[in-house]
């Protein structure tokens, strides 16, 4: 087994953006919880290791969680967190533009939108090489593409509007069709993109694998329209399937399945408010629910990094 300190210098090098962490002494581990200060913040570590924090004065605190559950920043303000959100995805943007040319990302719903703005402000609507964008959904509700609940709308609004991506670069679900026709033709379509190699191809799952999916989590754990106890959650045969009974209005909706989901390179896991902690708690906490919510069957082929606001943290 690993000796105290041997873990905690593994976890303090898990912090490499942070200048303090060389002047850190090796601290003896006596009591549950120590902090140290210094100018550029504080340490705070909880000595059964399950969690370890550093907080900058300026914003950010990550939590080092065991792997398999990724990377936890949590942000003062949901202000910070889109400031956060915007650098990750376009420095994502940019490697993936430059390795093969494509950038293929998946967006929810809700407040995920709004968290995106940074992204359409400087220095990012220049430099980012948006000719390179796909832009899918995760899920989307089963309504005209200008009505208000749907998904699309609500990007194209708030999001697609304002970027100069082609249009035939944007793949919204087809409105036209009924629940499961809808389905089937977003599955056709992406069947498609991979052959064609516009969306990568998972090596473990053959599946699609797409460079980034922001998801957003309901305050029930949800993700995508993957709801808790619902029989959708363990569709492991489609890509893409409907739901016609979803808890949150409006009832009928597209979603990926979690098979699609979890063979992605990199998952962001957005999520702001007080209304959510519960539900990051069962996921993130020391003791994980044993009945398993949507949220935490979110375990990516590639990273899975979680940007919370100190609300939706704030029962960790
Ligand atoms: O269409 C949808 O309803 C979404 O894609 C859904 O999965 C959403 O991301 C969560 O419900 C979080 O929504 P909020 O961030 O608005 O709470």
């Amino acid at each position: 087994m690993a000796s105290s300190s041997r873990v905690f210098s593994a976890n303090l090098r898990k912090l490499s953006n942070f200048p303090i962490r060389r002047s850190l002494p090796e601290i003896p581990l006596t009591s549950r919880f120590f902090s140290v200060k210094s100018l550029f913040g504080s340490l705070r570590l909880n000595t059964n290791f399950r969690k370890f924090e550093y907080r900058t004065r300026a914003s950010m605190a990550e939590i080092v969680t065991p792997q398999s559950k990724g990377k936890v920043q949590v942000f003062d303000a949901e202000d910070e967190l889109a400031v956060s959100l915007a650098k990750y995805t376009a420095d994502l943007a940019n490697n993936f533009s430059k390795e093969r040319d494509s950038f293929t990302v998946v967006l929810s719903g809700g407040s995920l939108i709004k968290s995106l703005r940074k992204l359409v402000e400087p220095p990012y609507i220049d430099s980012v090489d948006w000719s390179k964008w796909h832009v899918f959904w995760v899920d989307e509700r089963v309504v005209p593409k200008d009505h208000p609940d749907s998904n699309y709308f609500l990007a194209y609004n708030a999001f697609l509007s304002k970027i100069p991506i082609p249009s035939g670069n944007v793949y919204a679900i087809n409105d036209a069709l009924a629940a499961e026709a809808a389905a089937d033709d977003y599955e056709t379509c992406l069947r498609h993109l991979v052959k064609s190699k516009i969306i990568n191809q998972s090596e473990i799952t053959q599946l699609p694998k797409f460079d980034l999916m922001l998801l957003g989590m309901g305050p029930d754990g949800h993700v995508a329209s993957l709801f808790p106890s619902h029989p959708l959650v363990h569709e492991n045969t489609k890509w893409v399937t409907c739901i016609k009974d979803s808890p949150k209005p409006p009832s009928e909706r597209i979603s990926f399945t979690l098979p699609v989901i979890n063979s992605s390179a990199y998952i962001a896991l957005v999520i702001a408010g007080a209304s959510k902690a519960n539900a990051v708690h069962a996921a993130l906490g020391p003791d994980p629910s044993s009945d398993s919510l949507p949220v935490q069957m979110v375990s990516p082929e590639g990273e899975l990094t979680w940007f919370l606001d100190m609300g939706a943290a704030s029962k960790l």
